[in-house]
């Protein structure tokens, strides 16, 4: 039996950046052009072989238009890494990229 390693990834960025589009595409390989917004967050799982191990894709996809508020609480989700998506480099990347440097500095977050 193949050993399973657990990777949490969240993504961030503006609303109607493309990030549950992302999420669909890589775990149900499906593109909607009616998906809707997300509400607060959603999450979804996926898991792909890679080497001798399963890797399984924990994935938090936060509400873009909450991104400033909804950031604090997304402290409680230790993550593996963090996808930052902006369309609008003026309007959306400094408030993502100031909430990930707060997040990066909490415990348990690499
Ligand atoms: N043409 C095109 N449309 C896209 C692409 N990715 C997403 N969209 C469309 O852009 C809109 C917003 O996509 P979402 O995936 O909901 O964006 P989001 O960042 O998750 O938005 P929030 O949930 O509001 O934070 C939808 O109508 C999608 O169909 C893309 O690569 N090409």
């Amino acid at each position: 039996m193949m050993a399973i390693r657990e990777l949490k990834v969240c993504l961030l960025g503006d609303t109607g950046v493309g990030k549950s589009s992302i999420v669909c595409r890589f775990v149900q390989d499906h593109f909607d052009h009616n998906i809707s917004p997300t509400i607060g967050a959603s999450f979804m799982t996926k898991t792909v072989p890679c080497g001798n191990e399963l890797h399984k894709f924990l994935i938090w996809d936060t509400a873009g238009q909450e991104r400033c508020l909804g950031l604090p609480a997304l402290s409680t989700l230790p993550s593996f890494g963090f996808v930052l998506l902006n369309t609008r480099p003026s309007v959306g990347l400094a408030c993502a990229y100031s909430g990930v440097g707060a997040l990066s500095a909490s415990p348990g977050v690499p």
